[in-house]
């Protein structure tokens, strides 16, 4: 049997995968107490409801590719067969089941803080989960910060996956803004042109 590992968990649309995630996710795995970071895709975001999002497999592939060498990360597809929009809470709980002998800690940017009362049983996500927070624009907060919300002095990339696809809309280059491998992929299958 594996050792029992600490490991954070990354929940992002990845539409598409860029270097803001990964070197987050890979400090977050090698410069904390974790072991490792899984990038969970999302299929449906249920707070991006309407945006135009590349096929999840697509979207995975691209992730696939981003971390291809990296032992400390793993790409996740468990919530393609699980109920649309993707809700943290339920796969925080099949994670548990599958991985019993695990601790998850959820990674969030300062961006996604102030919203956390919104997603489907916030509370039950604050008593269970220890939360890394790290710095990210747009930084909301809640009103009291829970304990088990850890601020972690990442480095801060202002990169978005918006930018990304208004940059291959428009024809400029995305070298360095996504790994060689990703643009590579997303020229050409012309994504977003
Ligand atoms: N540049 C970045 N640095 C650190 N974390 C990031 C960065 N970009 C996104 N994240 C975080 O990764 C997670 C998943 O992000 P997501 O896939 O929604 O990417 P995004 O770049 O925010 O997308 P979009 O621009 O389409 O809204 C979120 O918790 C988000 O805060
Ligand atoms: O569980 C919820 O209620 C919930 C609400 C909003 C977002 N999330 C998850 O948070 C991750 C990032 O979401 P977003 O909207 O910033 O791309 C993604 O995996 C979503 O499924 C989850």
């Amino acid at each position: 049997m594996s050792a029992p590992r600490k490991v954070g968990l990354l929940f992002g649309s990845f539409n598409p995968i860029h270097s803001g995630h990964l070197i987050l996710a890979h400090f977050m795995a090698t410069h904390t107490d974790l072991d490792a970071v899984w990038l969970v895709v999302s299929p449906q975001s249920p707070f991006k409801i309407d945006q135009e999002l590349l096929p999840e497999q697509e979207r995975f592939n691209l992730v696939q590719l981003a971390i291809a060498g990296n032992d400390r990360l793993r790409a996740l597809d468990i919530e393609f067969a699980m109920p649309k929009p993707s809700y943290t809470i339920d796969t925080l709980d099949a994670l548990r089941l599958q991985h019993p002998d695990h601790q998850f800690v959820l990674l969030m940017g300062e961006d996604n803080l102030g919203g956390l009362p919104r997603w489907r049983e916030a509370d039950r996500i604050l008593a269970e989960n220890t939360i890394y927070v790290y710095p990210r624009s747009g930084a909301t907060t809640l009103p009291v910060v829970p304990a088990q919300v850890q601020i972690v002095e990442a480095p801060f990339l202002d990169i978005s996956a918006t930018f990304i696809r208004s940059c291959a809309r428009a024809g400029k280059s995305i070298r360095y803004l996504v790994p060689a491998a990703v643009e590579k992929e997303i020229l050409e299958k012309r994504l977003w042109q």
